[in-house]
């Protein structure tokens, strides 16, 4: 069994915080991994920067290009899960990249190597699910959960998705692309009931989660909370104390507080 389901089975964490890799250096990332997990969260989604991330809103786009400014890729990533591993980090990692870099260094080939650097599942946000049956097959033969993302969509296609689903199924709040929202609609709640009457995995909510009452909310009706762009804007703003050694010490355990009160209820 993989971190992943052992993870949703010990119900402990329900945060699962999204970072960009290489934002704003590849050193801080490692920091920033460790940071999470020791704090506590149930997975971390490393994000491998791209030039054309469609679904990022302005945060994680930002992000994005600066790990891009680093050179970072997904070789990068996958480097990160080796090392993160190699330090003794336990919690389950989720490779999140778009479907570009995925072809282009073959689907087995990455799903045997992001087996084998320690990653526990992978998100292609841009392959649609019609798209994913070869990775799906690889995955499930390799132990990498391939997750599906579902949006508030019809009751068939829904079904349709999560039937296959590994790993867990992750439920995007609403429409459009990534970052902070203040509220949710009345509908969110019922999409999520659907997905949780339909699904055979465990499933996760993401897209605007922002604030510790949107977290106390969605962890009644869901396994897993994502927050990215909140947390990649907070990281964004200590980026200049987190590439100091002198002053990272304190800006990481701004970064661990920042997680903290997002689980307070
Ligand atoms: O940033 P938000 O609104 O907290 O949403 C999580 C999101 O960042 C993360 O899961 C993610 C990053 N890039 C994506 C692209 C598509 C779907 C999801 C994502």
């Amino acid at each position: 069994m993989n971190r992943l389901t052992e993870a949703f089975q010990r119900k402990e964490e329900v945060l699962i915080p999204f970072i960009s890799c290489g934002d704003p250096s590849l050193d801080v990332t490692r920091e920033l991994i460790h940071c999470l997990a020791e704090e506590g969260v149930l997975a971390i989604e490393l994000g491998v920067p791209f030039s054309d991330p469609i679904a990022d809103g302005p945060v994680i786009q930002a992000a994005s290009e600066r790990a891009l400014e680093n050179g970072v890729t997904l070789v990068d990533a996958l480097e990160m899960g080796k090392k993160v591993r190699e330090d003794g980090v336990e919690v389950p990692l989720i490779l999140f990249t778009y479907a570009n870099p995925v072809f282009q260094y073959g689907l087995a080939a990455l799903v045997r190597d992001a087996v084998a650097a320690g990653f526990d599942g992978i998100i292609v946000p841009d392959l649609p699910f019609e798209e994913s049956e070869e990775l799906r097959q690889y995955g499930q033969k390799a132990g990498l959960a391939v997750i599906p993302l579902v949006a508030p969509t019809s009751r068939q296609r829904i079904a349709d998705i999560v039937a296959s689903a590994q790993g867990f199924v992750y439920c995007v709040s609403s429409l459009g692309t990534t970052g902070m929202r203040h509220g949710f609609s009345g509908e969110v709640d019922e999409f999520l009931q659907t997905v949780r009457s339909l699904s055979p995995v465990p499933i996760a909510i993401g897209f605007g989660i922002s604030e510790s009452k949107h977290v106390a909310h969605f962890r009644k009706r869901t396994d897993g909370v994502v927050v990215g762009s909140a947390l990649v804007k907070r990281i964004g703003e200590l980026q200049s104390s987190l590439v100091s050694e002198n002053s990272r010490k304190r800006a990481l355990s701004e970064v661990k507080a920042f997680v903290r009160q997002l689980k307070t209820e």
